[in-house]
């Protein structure tokens, strides 16, 4: 079924599609009825019970399972999905007046994210269907590293080539490693003017390549000249802004190149740089006062655009809106090349899927840091009705907001007000380098509201989600989509460890904003979020917390063995359906679901696994640092999640080995393996228990299949850290860990038959 048609005579640019999710409700109600029963039936036996412990221990878990599941069923609830029709665009306007896009690409370590990468995604960007005049790709350099620079300058050269080469033929993959990566196109029905000019390409690429790789090896990319002396003796943390206009496009013709600016934000280390965040308000920034476009868009150095009409779909959402407070942002997709098959490490998100399309029935999806194009206007604050957006705000209150930059106030009056569109009429952005480098210095913030009320927010390491939700907050509405092809592709951790630094970066930040000012709860009381959208956040800030449930869950089949005691009902009650039911029909339901998206048993079952094993490490790490954090012993980090070129190009040379567990000495995975051994042991002892029952009469075996059964299903979920526990080298858990779980584990044995006699 679909929305209503737009009351205008030529067709609209983009519609919402409601899909029909009866069957999908109505099972998650059936289980929702099972879980409360089952929380009726505890409460109703509690007096029966021989021990108290694990059945209280489960109600309690049990009960934070149902809140949670309520949440999941609001997000979900209602399934839509935003579709788009590029092709009308040049119907309704004309290419000229396309609204301008800045486009921001991030980097900060030219080592954990290699040039090669970076350029291409810079490449791919430069070479999108959208008219050049209207473009200005700006990188942020986090690392302060001249080979960034040379490879930005190097790449910039090779696109005068590329560049034109993609529009005039048309090409589909514009990052040139991927391109030359897929089998070469058939030359047979092409005209030899492609075959040659494809050949010039394909060695063109690769010379870029070469120098790029060849500079990474010395300690200075190349003969320093004037434009490379700014980086002498620089170090990454201190150090004054760099600012180069890499390429201008002087004339605006449609058909060049876009600007291109490389920017390196002074760095002190007195001054907090608050990490990508601040990197985001920088080039908010400088981009502000060099182009002002209505329009940004951001990704990570990773991501890509696989698809070159990514910027007309995004404008079908722009211009295709009545109100422009339906489409404060668009986010599209998260997706990643080359991703390990079946996602062995949980990591590549695609289950979110029901959960992006079920919050485009509310205020729409999260911000996800990545892929997404903002409204200018909306960074800088504007709420619905106010005076941010009306433009009315007075010199003093605009210098109080945005600092003392004289160009940078008049040119974020221009954006509230809306008056920026036309930027071809500004000075090209080399004429606007001074000022560029003033608000790009590391004092520039102080005691203005970047990071507090405009720009990307600061207090969290996911600050995508906490940017989002202060623009759901100020009543605005974005929009989630995802055109054919996919529009980005990034990288996905492809180790282990590199995994789990990754999860907890985003369990830390997601923990982290229940306790800013911007508590979904706290929005929606004071501010315009609307209460199913907030439902949805807290669903998602919650993710850290719910490890403590799960692994109090994981423990107790154990304990229940170890102290022959139960948490479950016998299996000869007619009770014992419910947990049953909840179990068998959540299973089947999770299969289907993910069928539906085309994801094969193997891979849903890493997703399941992942999920209880990323809950009980890294979630469960996450806790403690945000205690120390809210304390005030110390500052949480982002850690830079490492990416790899190619997945084969690690220190496995093979793909035999992709995927498989490595790991290092982080703690992180001890609670995993303590878990994992507490329920062997419980097993073995339960099992020898069970033989020796026979030959002590007045000893009766009280904890039933149930129990047994659970304890089996927790260890299949940490199969791989079983293995870890026999493996070699690096597929190997380190000893230390081991003796460290190995010790935890007995002192939980021990407390168990402990505590058995007095609970
Ligand atoms: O001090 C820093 C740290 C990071 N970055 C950049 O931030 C981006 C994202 O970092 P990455 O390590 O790739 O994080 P991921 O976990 O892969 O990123 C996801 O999660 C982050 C929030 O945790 C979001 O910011 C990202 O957009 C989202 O893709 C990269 O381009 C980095 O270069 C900086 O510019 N400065
Ligand atoms: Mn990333």
């Amino acid at each position: 079924m679909a929305t209503k048609p737009r009351h205008s005579a030529s067709p609209p640019l983009q519609e919402k599609i409601v899909i029909k999710n009866t069957v999908p409700r109505a099972i998650e109600l059936v289980i929702l009825s099972l879980l409360v029963s089952l929380l009726v039936y505890r409460v109703i036996t509690f007096k029966d019970q021989n021990h108290y412990f694990p059945w209280l221990l489960a109600l309690l878990c049990e009960s934070w399972f149902t809140f949670y599941w309520i949440l999941v069923m609001n997000a979900k609830w209602t399934q839509c999905m935003t579709k788009t029709y590029p092709e009308r665009l040049l119907e309704r306007v004309n290419e000229s007046e396309f609204p301008a896009v800045d486009i921001f690409v991030t980097t900060a370590d030219p080592i954990l994210e290699p040039c090669i990468i970076t350029m291409n995604t810079v490449l791919s960007l430069l070479a999108v269907d959208y008219p050049a005049n209207k473009l200005a790709l700006y990188l942020s350099d986090d690392g302060c590293s001249p080979l960034t620079f040379y490879s930005l300058i190097e790449t910039t050269k090779f696109a005068k080539l590329w560049v034109p080469f993609c529009r005039k033929h048309n090409i589909q993959v514009r990052a040139p490693f991927r391109y030359f990566s897929l089998k070469p196109p058939s030359m047979k029905d092409k005209l030899l003017e492609f075959q040659q000019e494809w050949e010039k390409m394909k060695n063109e690429y690769e010379n870029l390549y070469k120098k790029i790789e060849i500079a990474a090896q010395k300690t200075f990319p190349c003969d320093r000249d004037s434009d490379f002396d700014v980086f002498a003796d620089v170090h990454r943390s201190n150090h004054p802004t760099i600012i180069k206009v890499v390429s201008e496009n002087k004339e605006a013709t449609p058909n060049y190149l876009p600007n291109v600016i490389y920017i390196s934000r002074e760095k002190n280390p007195k001054h907090h740089h608050h990490y990508k965040a601040g990197a985001m308000n920088v080039l908010a920034r400088v981009s502000g006062v060099m182009t002002n476009a209505p329009l940004m868009l951001n990704v990570d150095c990773d991501m890509y655009a696989n698809n070159p009409q990514v910027f007309l779909h995004a404008m079908c959402m722009v211009l295709g809106f009545k109100n422009e407070e339906d489409c404060a942002f668009i986010q599209f997709p998260q997706a990643f090349y080359d991703a390990l098959k079946d996602d062995p490490f949980g990591t590549q998100m695609v289950h979110l899927f029901y959960i992006a399309n079920g919050l485009s029935s509310i205020q729409g999806a999260f911000y996800s840091g990545s892929n997404c194009f903002h409204r200018r206007k909306v960074i800088y604050g504007s709420s619905l009705n106010d005076a941010i957006k009306t433009g009315n705000m007075d010199s003093e209150n605009l210098h109080k907001m945005f600092g003392k930059s004289i160009e940078m106030r008049e040119s974020a009056a221009q954006a509230l007000s809306g008056s920026n569109a036309k930027i071809e009429n500004r000075g090209t952005p080399s004429s606007f380098i001074e000022a560029a480098i003033q608000v790009a210095g590391c004092s520039y913030e102080y005691g203005t509201s970047w990071g507090k009320q405009i720009g990307w927010m600061y207090g969290s390491t996911t600050e995508d989600i906490l940017t989002g939700l202060s623009i759901h907050g100020r009543g605005w509405k974005s929009v989630f989509c995802i055109p054919e092809p996919t529009p980005f592709l990034g990288c996905s951790p492809v180790t282990y460890p590199v995994a789990l630094t990754q999860q907890k970066r985003w369990a830390i930040g997601l923990l982290e904003v229940l306790f800013t000012n911007k508590n979904p709860l706290l929005l929606t009381l004071n501010g315009k979020l609307w209460f199913r959208q907030a439902l949805v956040y807290m669903w998602l800030s919650l993710w850290p917390i719910r490890s403590v449930p799960e692994i109090c869950y994981a423990g107790l089949p154990a304990y229940c063995i170890i102290t022959n005691s139960r948490f479950l009902p016998k299996i000869s009650e007619s009770a014992f359906l419910i947990p049953m039911g909840i179990f068998v029909i959540y299973t089947l339901y999770g299969i289907w679901e993910l069928k539906r998206l085309g994801i094969s048993l193997r891979m849903w079952w890493n997703i399941q696994r992942m999920g209880r094993v990323t809950a009980m490490t890294t979630w469960l790490f996450a806790c403690p640092i945000v205690l120390i954090k809210l304390l005030g012993l110390s500052q949480t980090v982002f850690e830079v999640t490492r990416k790899e070129e190619s997945l084969f190009n690690g220190d496995d040379n093979d793909d035999a080995n992709a995927g498989r567990f490595t790991y290092d000495k982080s703690p992180m995975i001890i609670p995993g393996v303590v878990i994992l051994l507490v329920n062997l042991t419980a097993l073995v002892s339960g099992v020898s228990g069970l033989v020796n029952v026979g030959s002590r009469e007045n000893r009766k075996t009280i904890f039933g299949l149930g129990e047994v059964f659970c304890s089996v299903f927790v260890s299949l979920c940490f199969w791989q850290f079983l293995k870890g526990l026999f493996g070699n080298g690096k597929y190997g858990i380190p000893s230390s860990t081991i003796w460290k779980s190995g010790g935890l584990a007995l002192l939980f044995v021990q407390l168990c038959r402990r505590s058995s006699q007095w609970f």
